[in-house]
């Protein structure tokens, strides 16, 4: 399974969640966010991370060359659409990033929210369930209704994101089937600074999981 740590902002944190197991990490690229990151601060974390770890930028409502140019100049392997996004949006950016992993990520509230996966899977390489929140964008700590998906297979890859934390990360997986998780503000001291023994702590549990 894919384990994607959200929100990293410092370098030596960066290398030892990836030392941790992490097999992606994610750097916020939307300026309203709290863990905001430019291309210097992103640079300084990739260039110290393993060739096999992914370094995914989160953009929400970016214009393709803004997308194009911080994933070229920052290093990053895979962009992460947290905005609205569509499907055409998708489309186009892949000619503009043809070898860079797409993500899209949904905001969830309801099943009616789940119909509109299928109009993506055949242009992401991978889809993102978060919980939906009336005002912000995502890193809200709010979860899902796992149970809301414990049919949920998507013609693609996907994340289960969303308010997981290392004390409830076991009931979601026993819940919900998904390629990966992603875990921003439950592994957490603040906001883009992470909390490593929360980390140490997650990874723990999954190893339970995977015996
Ligand atoms: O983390 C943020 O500040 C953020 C801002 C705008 C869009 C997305 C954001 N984070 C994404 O939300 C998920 C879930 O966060 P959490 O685990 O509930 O805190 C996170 O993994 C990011 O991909």
């Amino acid at each position: 399974m894919r384990i994607k740590i959200c929100g990293i902002t410092q370098p030596e944190q960066g290398k030892t969640i990836a030392s941790l197991g992490a097999t992606a990490l994610g750097f916020m690229c939307v300026p309203s966010s709290p863990r905001y990151v430019n291309v210097e601060q992103i640079r300084a974390v990739v260039e110290q991370l393993p060739e096999n770890v992914d370094k995914i930028g989160v953009f929400a409502n970016a214009s393709l060359e803004e997308i194009k140019q911080t994933v070229l100049d920052s290093g990053l392997t895979g962009a992460q659409l947290h905005g609205d996004e569509s499907p055409e949006f998708v489309l186009q950016l892949r000619e503009y990033l043809p070898d860079v992993e797409i993500l899209k990520a949904l905001r969830i509230r309801g099943t009616e929210d789940l119909e509109k996966v299928s109009s993506y899977t055949n242009y992401v390489d991978t889809v993102l369930l978060d919980a939906y929140h009336p005002q912000q964008l995502g890193g809200t700590g709010i979860t899902l209704d796992w149970a809301m998906l414990e049919q949920f297979s998507p013609g693609c890859p996907w994340f289960l994101a969303g308010g997981l934390t290392p004390d409830n990360i076991l009931d979601a997986l026993n819940q919900v089937h998904p390629n990966g998780i992603d875990l921003s503000s439950g592994v957490e001291r603040a906001p883009g600074d992470k909390d490593l023994d929360k980390v140490a702590k997650l990874f723990e549990k999954l190893k339970v999981v995977s015996s």
